[in-house]
């Protein structure tokens, strides 16, 4: 079994490329996206055809659940197809569960900027368990402090918290305790974010099914969309992440925009003796 593996800012995936149906099952994706006994990545994504509305994707978790979108996984499969030379320097659709995105693949292959849609406020849409129609600014005690919680959609479910001083221990810490909070009935991607400035962001992301991450797309796209919505930055925002920066462009009407690197690592093939 074939798979071509990627990075977006240390993001990485592996992106099943045989031409037999996607086989594995969820324990098989745990084995295959595992450090040490696995080929190793933070996630898969399996080409599914295509429909007059784009190139289809399913994305996959490390822990083997379903992801409705990735913002680093649409670049690297973006960038995948351009290698492939099945799309050119022109922009194109992908589709995920979440509907479609609109991608362009820049600078031969080592940037690529998405349109990534709405992103959207609604607690019905997020989903979390809310009697308000948003949830913004939610108290939320956990271990002693409180913690403000909003919660935005970006296709998939994210808790951005805005703190003084953002930290990989923070979302160490408190990022298994809200993915899996009682509010988020689907669980939920969770930032902790600190404010740089009126076009700059600190982000520490704890990533639903992947644990902590040193970059997500769909996670610089949620903090850039609430701190908008809630004045802190302009539209146009630096997301600093541990793995680099990604740029976000928040529109008026909050379809938000994404653009940064995407880097070929290689190719692997799957031993079968590795999922015994
Ligand atoms: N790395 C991603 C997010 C992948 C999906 C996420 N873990 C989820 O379950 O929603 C990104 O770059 O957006």
């Amino acid at each position: 079994m074939r798979f071509h593996k990627y990075h977006a800012l240390g993001n990485d995936y592996l992106v099943y490329t045989d031409t037999t149906p996607f086989p594995f099952d969820e324990a098989a994706v745990v084995r295959i996206c595992d450090r040490h006994r696995g080929l190793g990545s933070d996630g898969i994504l399996v080409p599914d055809g295509q429909s007059e509305d784009g190139f289809r994707l399913r994305i996959l978790n490390p822990d083997g659940s379903p992801a409705e979108r990735s913002g680093n996984g649409l670049r690297i499969f973006s960038r995948y197809l351009w290698d492939q030379g099945l799309v050119g320097d022109a922009p194109f659709r992908i589709v995920t569960v979440a509907g479609p995105v609109l991608s362009q693949v820049f600078d031969q292959g080592r940037e690529v900027e998405v349109d990534m849609g709405h992103a959207e406020f609604a607690s019905t849409r997020i989903p979390v368990q809310v009697a308000t129609p948003e949830a913004l600014d939610l108290p939320v005690e956990l271990e002693g402090r409180t913690l403000r919680l909003n919660a935005v959609s970006m296709g998939n479910p994210h808790c951005v918290v805005f703190v003084e001083h953002s930290s990989a221990e923070l979302a160490k810490t408190f990022g298994p305790l809200l993915e899996r909070h009682s509010l988020f009935p689907n669980r939920s991607n969770v930032q902790f974010v600190e404010v740089l400035g009126r076009n700059d962001l600190r982000v520490e992301i704890w990533e639903r099914g992947a644990g902590y991450t040193l970059a997500s797309g769909t996670s610089s796209c949620a903090a850039a969309a609430v701190a908008k919505r809630k004045g802190y930055c302009n539209g146009d925002v630096n997301v600093h992440l541990a793995g680099g920066r990604l740029r976000i462009r928040v529109d008026d009407d909050f379809r938000v925009h994404m653009r940064g690197a995407v880097q070929r690592i290689g190719e692997m093939s799957l031993h079968a003796e590795c999922l015994l």
